[in-house]
């Protein structure tokens, strides 16, 4: 008798994901699945769809058409009998702690301490007790290189240090799933590196991430798989080997020809 076994189920799964502003369309059927402990890196010019894209995947944008899932359940909407239905605002939310963001240009309170930061959302949203939100931060700023630094506050770091604190406010959360949307491209050059580590160092223990970033580099280092965006679509996805040495659509070749 042979065993049939079902493959097992992306973390992240995408069908013909569609999502306009205006009569602009920016993300025009997008398929995209990502595996447990895979790290994708979505490369592509400015003004291709990827922040739009990790947005619908975190719910901050609601998808005009396709379907988003995460951990098999989909983003935003419950199911009853064969009817989907809109989640309300606070399951939501739920769901969206379930998945870490790293923004561009960090997003931390600038009128709380490092370590306030961290615990705000563990405290708030996740109702852990402050001592123990407390105890997993310096635990987190251990991790990526800041243990000294809790009682600061934002302005007092470098851009490098802040983003690495909104890495472990992120990973704070526990998420099954890190999403970065340019996490280095504020940086000054020198500061870049220290924030790069930090996220491969996540990619070696088995974090699902998916990258939004320019570090052509760093892909083709860390990533599983690579993902070029042109004009909302996907035009191009596999190994960064295949992708970045040998692309073979022509807006690929052009825009790598830019950046390398
Ligand atoms: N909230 C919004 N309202 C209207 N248009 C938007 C909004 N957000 C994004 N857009 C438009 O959607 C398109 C895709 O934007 P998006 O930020 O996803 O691209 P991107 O590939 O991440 O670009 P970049 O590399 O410059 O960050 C752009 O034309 C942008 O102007």
């Amino acid at each position: 008798m042979s065993t049939v076994t079902a493959p097992p189920t992306p973390k992240v799964e995408l069908r013909a994901v569609r999502k306009n502003f205006g009569t602009t369309e920016v993300l025009r059927g997008i398929d995209l699945d990502v595996a447990a402990g895979e790290v994708a890196v979505v490369l592509g010019p400015s003004g291709s769809g990827k922040s739009t894209l990790l947005r619908t995947i975190n719910h901050l944008e609601k998808v005009d058409g396709g379907s988003v899932r995460v951990d098999g359940s989909l983003v935003g909407y419950r199911r009853s009998g064969d009817k989907l239905h809109e989640l309300r605002e606070r399951e939501i939310l739920r769901q969206r702690t379930r998945i870490g963001f790293v923004f561009q240009n960090f997003h931390l309170f600038p009128h709380l301490t490092v370590l306030e930061n961290i615990t705000e959302a563990p405290v708030s949203a996740l109702r852990r007790p402050r001592r123990a939100a407390e105890e997993t931060a310096r635990a987190l700023l251990a991790r990526v290189g800041l243990a000294d630094r809790a009682e600061a506050y934002p302005k007092q770091l470098s851009g490098g240090q802040q983003q690495r604190v909104a890495i472990a406010r992120a990973l704070a959360l526990e998420p099954g799933l890190l999403l970065f949307d340019e996490p280095t491209s504020a940086l000054d050059p020198e500061l870049v590196g220290e924030v790069l580590d930090v996220i491969r160092d996540l990619a070696a223990g088995g974090t699902t991430m998916i990258v939004v970033t320019h570090e052509i580099g760093f892909a083709r280092e860390v990533a599983d798989t690579v993902v070029f965006m042109d004009e909302g679509r996907i035009v191009e996805r596999g190994t960064p080997a295949e992708v970045l040495d040998a692309p073979r659509h022509e807006r690929t070749r052009a825009f790598l020809s830019k950046v390398l």
